[in-house]
């Protein structure tokens, strides 16, 4: 593999078509990008942590491409995608003036880009959205693809829009600075194209995690082709008509996690509710037959091998959950269908398929025996 260098994906949807711009250094272009998007004022939201490690570099660059800037700082953590936080950005940026022309600028992790995403949707019916993801898992899968939102007690990212971005800067240099835990959580998106529909990757994936996670070629490898892949998915389903829900694969398990700890990320985060719920996505895929046991036991292997949990068990205070409780929010999932639930499962690794209509005593007795694992 040669040197590092930006590589530019382009996302042809139509009218909305953008670039997602990969690779060292992919942030310093956000002034003079966002100057030719004619803007006159920027809405850099951000959080607490980003913005005390990288926010004053980026503005004093959007000023210098004569850019006015609007700053917001929400809280670091899940607990900001809230009808909370959303009103006080909504607030700020119409305090600050900004127009139909200007653009939101989203700096920041999958949080600060759902919220600041949405925001942008419905503010003054829809201004532009440039993401400028600060997190692995945000530069391989929340960025792209244009879905925003919140979450409420009823379930994760219940309220939202498609909104896509404009463009997309994903500077593989600020993971620099991302603690350890945060990078593994990411991790788990990219194994998830693997999974979905590309063994090849997930194998190259097995042996070059490390290097991933140490920077250098393979980390703008891995986001490149992440972000190709997401893209590829979106642009024949944009609005998840069909096959985006491939993009799912784990999250109706991880969902239902993430609900049941209160979107506590001391506990859980997205990142590693999603490893929980590949491991148990396969595992379930096999008991029903569809997939070989090695298959799975590969899944669990290798993200376990990483460091994510991998079982329910793994998630602290897990013996409180119930298979009724989980089954419950599942009920809520945006997949279900004429009522009935709809899971992402697989035939195997890379073989993963939309299985609509499954049984919930089926999930039931695999939930009760994964729970009843918690003791073994
Ligand atoms: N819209 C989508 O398609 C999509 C896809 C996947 C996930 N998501 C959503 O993304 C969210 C999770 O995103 P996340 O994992 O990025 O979490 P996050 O945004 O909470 O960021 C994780 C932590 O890392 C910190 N951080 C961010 N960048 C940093 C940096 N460069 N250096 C040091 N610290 C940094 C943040 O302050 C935060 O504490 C979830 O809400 C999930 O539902 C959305
Ligand atoms: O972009 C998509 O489509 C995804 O499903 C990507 C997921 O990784 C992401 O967590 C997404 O927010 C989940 O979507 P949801 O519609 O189930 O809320
Ligand atoms: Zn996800």
């Amino acid at each position: 593999m040669g040197p590092s260098r930006q590589e530019i994906i382009r996302v042809p949807l139509g009218e909305r078509a953008y670039d997602i711009v990969v690779g060292r250094g992919a942030i310093e272009e956000a002034g003079a990008r966002i100057a030719a998007l004619g803007a006159r004022t920027v809405g850099l939201v951000t959080d607490g942590t980003v913005a005390d490690l990288h926010a004053a570099r980026v503005s004093a660059d959007l000023e210098a491409h004569g850019l006015r800037v609007a700053a917001v700082v929400v809280p670091p953590g899940e607990a900001s995608k809230s009808f909370g936080q959303l009103e006080a950005i909504c607030d700020a940026l119409l305090g600050a003036k900004l127009e139909r022309g200007d653009v939101v600028l989203a700096l920041g992790g999958g949080v600060v880009g759902d919220l600041a995403g949405f925001a942008a949707a419905i503010l003054l019916r829809g201004i532009r959205l440039v993401q400028a993801p600060t997190t692995l898992l945000a530069q391989v899968d929340s960025s792209v693809g244009g879905k925003t939102g919140i979450n409420t007690a009823r379930g994760k990212n219940l309220v939202g829009a498609f909104h896509q971005p404009s463009l997309v800067l994903a500077d593989t240099a600020l993971l620099d600075t991302l603690p350890e835990r945060e990078m593994k959580a990411g991790y788990a998106e990219v194994a998830k194209y693997g999974l979905i529909g590309d063994a090849g990757f997930f194998r190259w994936c097995e042996g070059h995690w490390r290097e991933i996670f140490a920077g250098g070629p393979e980390r703008d490898r891995a986001v490149a082709q992440s972000c190709r892949a997401k893209a590829a998915v979106v642009v024949r389903d944009e609005r998840e008509e069909g096959d985006r829900a491939l993009l799912n694969l784990g999250h109706t398990f991880g969902h239902a996690l993430e609900r049941a700890v209160a979107y506590d990320g001391a506990r859980l985060v997205h990142g590693e509710a999603v490893a929980i719920g590949l491991a148990l996505a396969f595992r379930f895929s096999s008991r029903l037959g569809l997939c070989p046991r090695e298959d799975a036991e590969r899944v669990a292997a290798h993200l376990d091998s990483v460091g994510l949990p991998t079982r329910i068990r793994d998630v602290p205070g897990a013996e409180a959950f119930s298979a009724a409780d989980l089954l419950a929010a599942m009920g809520q999932d945006k997949k279900v269908k004429a009522g009935e639930l709809t899971f992402i499962l697989a035939r195997g690794i890379g073989r993963s398929f939309v299985a609509r209509g499954i049984d919930r005593t089926e999930v039931q007795a695999f939930l009760d025996a994964e729970l009843a694992r918690r003791s073994s």
